[in-house]
């Protein structure tokens, strides 16, 4: 079958819109040997680039396009070229090759997941064995348009849990409200969480991201554990806080954090008192809990839907 070009024509009423291309879900896994002891890095790194690509979209033209197996092989070659200091470092030296590289792009999105791996311990010879940290993964978000960057960090799947120091009463009730007020509840979520530097410019100090990382997963789970909740929207509102309190680069914070609800079961057939001990782990429905902490003046920019991001 032949295909025929579908050239732009003048008059037709037909608009090109937003539009981005590269190569998505890279897998790159980067060793540093030093010595015996070897060092890993772990990502999942997207490419999303866009510019003047009216041609190939209209007549497809792809004088502008640089393959997205390029794309590909970039992340590769960076790797073993500079090394990954972190995502954003890495996302940082990606983002700016495209956009300074190639004239027609005149914006890069990076975006990288990392995966953790934790050193075993063990007598053997050499540090050169690992168990994945099923933790967390960590998420990178770089945008540069040649001028500016944005860069977005975060987590997902950080499951946490306090036992006891949680409460939920005082709540609006209706005809179709049954839930019991709770004095002394679990509260446990899986954190989804997104947070915004203030570093936009080249002239301006960039952050150690590495630290900012550590110290921000830090300053959110000492807030979980030390506040005394009487909803998980205040212990929301208290994680985002202590991180724009505490660390001077970040000026935005969303969470997504579902309430993993955790009901206490009725023992009470078999002749047994539940004294908070035993409960039913629920998977679903859950309440889902979702907010943006703001330094104060600065703008809102982290989008509400966390999924795509
Ligand atoms: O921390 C909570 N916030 C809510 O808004 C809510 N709603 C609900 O049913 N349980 C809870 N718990």
């Amino acid at each position: 079958m032949t295909v025929q070009p579908s050239p732009s024509r003048p008059g037709r009423p037909v608009l090109l819109g937003q539009n981005q291309y590269g190569k998505a879900e890279n897998r790159v896994v980067r060793i540093t040997r030093d010595g015996d002891t070897h060092h890993i890095k772990d990502l999942n790194v997207s490419v999303a680039l866009s510019g003047d690509m009216d041609d190939v979209h209209h007549c497809g033209s792809n004088a502008n396009v640089l393959p997205t197996d390029t794309t590909k092989n970039t992340v590769y070659a960076f790797a073993k070229e500079h090394g990954i200091a972190s995502a954003e470092q890495f996302g940082i030296h990606l983002a700016r090759h495209f956009v300074t590289s190639q004239e027609p792009i005149h914006r890069a999105r990076i975006r990288v997941e990392e995966y953790s791996w934790e050193r075993i311990e063990h007598h053997g010879r050499g540090a050169h064995s690992f168990v994945r940290a099923n933790q967390e993964t960590r998420l990178a978000q770089i945008t540069y348009d040649g001028t500016s960057w944005e860069v977005v960090s975060g987590l997902k799947d950080l499951v946490v849990m306090n036992s006891t120091d949680s409460e939920f009463h005082g709540f609006v009730k209706d005809k179709y409200t049954t839930l019991p007020e709770a004095h002394d509840r679990i509260l446990a979520t899986q954190v989804s969480a997104r947070w915004r530097f203030n570093w936009t410019d080249d002239a301006q100090q960039a952050p150690d991201w590495e630290t900012s990382y550590a110290e921000t997963r830090r300053h959110m789970l000492e807030a979980f554990a030390e506040t005394y909740s009487l909803s998980l929207q205040q212990t929301l509102y208290e994680m985002g806080a202590r991180i724009v309190e505490h660390r001077d680069e970040i000026d935005e914070v969303r969470f997504s954090l579902p309430n993993k609800h955790h009901f206490l079961v009725d023992l009470e057939p078999f002749g047994l008192k539940n004294d908070n001990e035993v409960y039913f782990a629920a998977d679903r429905p859950y309440g889902l809990i979702e907010a943006t902490v703001l330094r104060e003046g600065r703008p809102q920019l982290i989008p509400a839907d966390l999924t795509n991001l």
